[in-house]
């Protein structure tokens, strides 16, 4: 059985919402997965960034580290040593980089610059110099930035303490500029928005490659596994940037001096072609969406539409149904191997078979015998005729006949080119007898059953127009009973009819079947004789009539004899009509009465 049309729109619209809830869902969440993807990439490039770049400022490091060795073993062998060496230190340096070696004394005074010789400027307050000073080891410390007192720049100072004989006697320090510093570590950066920072030991910024001297120095406020596990040599977290708010993936390294190289890569520089990816997926997917919702629409709507037809078509279906199972007329397909393949009740009613009987059996069950099916088939071949009708007799199971009136159409053909017939079956049995009735009313005598004065007039027309054809002539005898009257009188009417009839009897055996014996009225009777040529056919045949008619006549055991007048006449000799003909014949016989009674005359 067929699902339900309702069934069928609700499993569509279902279909529909899990189609687009796991399409979407699905496309989401592989998006979700690409963004995560590309996050953890960048967390490996931020990584690797941040030790490369780790590494090359190790080495610029190691270089400055080099230079305050060199310097400070020179400083036992005084001043002009001191300045030798610094030359020789700072030459393959860039000026605007390392801003100046200088020397504090162990009083905090500076007591040499490679800038030259300067006012007494006591720097001993530096962090770095009291860190020098409490240190036990020899260690290189690199400062916070610090503003020039002279230079009014921005400087790291990198420095190791002086010892003589264990005892701290000064720093030697090399102020490097963070701008230059800053400049450089800018380029190694691959986006605008990314960031290199340097970290000291205990998490103050040194330098930072996007942000100016504001944040110098400052101590990150947030807790960094770097800063809290001091053991770990690199790794990676994402956080918003404390100096401009921007989000960023941060991979850190930790290098040999203890300081801490960090690379910050924009988050959103990051996502920027996943989010335009994804951008572009939901958009392509809204239009799908929209698409696929429309098409969805579109086949409910024709759903709807194909339904709502069906339901015409049924509603007409069992209108005509209902018209056909209603009609009084019978009906019945039969398709192109004359076999029954329709019908209505009213069929069943005339022919006397159930439907079942009738499917599939020839229309010739309708008449059971021979030669009334065969008129039946005949009538149903329409081959080259649209439609036709006719009459044939059918014969139903308990042998009773009817007579049936079948018009039959040719329908139009189907895909094979052939073609079925719809005939419609009326029982015409009463109307055909009323009309057989009338007819034989209208043309016979009642009483005799001759025909009347109408038919012998028509049947003397078609003899006249026969014989004008074939030049040949028509006899009229015009008979008329001698002294009717009184036998009337005499034996009553009844026996007067009775005669009739035999007098009609008698003329009939006189006369060929191509001759016509009719009754005008009364005692009055006319033949015609169509003859070639009439003229001794008509004597002889007034003759033989006169004789015939006055022989005896025995009714209801009594004989009677009676004798008739004749008149004859001619046609075309006397009359050219057949009223004028008649009358002709009525006025020979008068003649023959007046000449006696039982003879003819012409
Ligand atoms: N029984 C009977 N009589 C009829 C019928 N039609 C007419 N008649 C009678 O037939 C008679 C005909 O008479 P007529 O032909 O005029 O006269 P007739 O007595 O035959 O005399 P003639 O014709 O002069 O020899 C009338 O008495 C009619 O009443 C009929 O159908 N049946």
């Amino acid at each position: 059985m067929p699902w339900p049309l309702n069934t069928i729109r609700a499993a569509i619209v279902v279909l529909t919402l899990f189609a687009l809830v796991f399409g979407w869902s699905d496309m989401l969440r592989s998006m979700d997965q690409t963004e995560a993807a590309t996050v953890e990439r960048a967390r490996h490039q931020a990584r690797g960034q941040a030790k490369a770049v780790g590494e090359l400022v190790q080495a610029r490091l190691d270089s400055l580290d080099l230079a305050i060795r060199s310097v400070r073993a020179a400083v036992s062998d005084g001043h002009a040593a001191i300045e030798r060496q610094t030359r020789l230190a700072l030459q393959d340096m860039p000026s605007n980089f390392v801003l100046q070696l200088f020397i504090i004394d162990h009083d905090g005074y500076l007591s040499y610059s490679s800038l030259g010789p300067s006012p007494r400027n006591y720097l001993g307050d530096r962090d770095y110099y009291a860190r020098l000073a409490d240190a036990e080891d020899d260690i290189l410390v690199v400062s916070e930035p610090v503003l020039g007192r002279l230079t009014q720049r921005w400087s790291i100072q990198v420095a190791r303490a002086i010892r003589d004989n264990g005892v701290f006697a000064g720093v030697v320090s090399i102020a490097v500029s963070v701008e230059t510093w800053a400049e450089t570590l800018a380029q190694l950066e691959p986006g605008r928005r990314d960031t290199l920072t340097l970290v000291g030991r205990d998490g103050e910024l040194l330098m930072r490659s996007l942000s100016g001297p504001e944040h110098y120095g400052k101590q990150l406020r947030l807790r960094r596994d770097f800063i809290d596990q001091p053991a770990l040599m690199e790794g990676d977290y994402l956080a918003e940037s404390f100096a401009d708010g921007v989000s960023r993936i941060f991979g850190w390294s930790r290098l040999s001096s203890g300081l801490v190289m960090v690379s910050g890569l924009a988050l959103d520089d990051v996502l920027a072609p996943v989010r335009k990816a994804r951008e572009q997926g939901i958009t392509r997917g809204v239009f799908l969406s929209i698409f696929f919702l429309l098409a969805v629409s579109g086949l409910l709507y024709a759903l709807a539409r194909s339904a709502q037809v069906m339901r015409r078509l049924a509603v007409r279906e069992a209108r005509t149904r209902n018209l056909v199972d209603n009609m009084a007329e019978g009906i019945m397909v039969v398709d192109d191997a004359m076999r029954i393949v329709a019908s209505n009740p009213a069929l069943c009613e005339i022919s006397g078979h159930t439907e079942e009987v009738l499917h599939g059996a020839s229309p010739a069950m309708l008449c059971g015998e021979t030669t009334a099916a065969d008129d039946l088939l005949a009538l149903l071949d329409v081959e080259g005729e649209d439609m036709r009708g006719g009459d044939f007799v059918g014969m139903r199971p308990d042998g009773a006949r009817y007579i049936a009136h079948a018009r039959v159409t040719r329908m139009s053909s189907d895909e094979g080119g052939r073609h079925k017939r719809l005939v419609l079956v009326a029982d015409v049995t009463e109307s055909r007898r009323e009309a057989d009735d009338i007819w034989r009313r209208a043309n016979f005598d009642m009483l005799t059953g001759l025909p009347n004065r109408a038919l012998l007039l028509d049947r003397l027309e078609r003899m006249i127009l026969h014989a004008r054809r074939e030049g040949s002539e028509v006899i009229a005898l015009f008979v008329d009973l001698d002294l009717f009257k009184p036998i009337n009188d005499r034996f009553g009417h009844a026996f007067g009819d009775r005669l009739l009839c035999q007098v009609a009897r008698r003329l009939e055996q006189l006369f060929r079947s191509e001759d016509t014996v009719g009754r005008l009225g009364g005692d009055e009777f006319v033949v015609l004789i169509p003859a070639s040529p009439a003229r001794d056919l008509a004597g002889q045949s007034a003759q033989k009539l006169v004789d015939r008619l006055s022989e005896p006549f025995e009714i209801d055991g009594e004989v009677v004899s009676i004798s008739a007048s004749v008149g004859v006449a001619f046609y075309p000799r006397d009359a050219e009509t057949p009223a004028d003909l008649i009358a002709e014949a009525d006025a020979a016989m008068y003649r023959a009465k007046h000449a006696g009674r039982a003879t003819w005359r012409a």
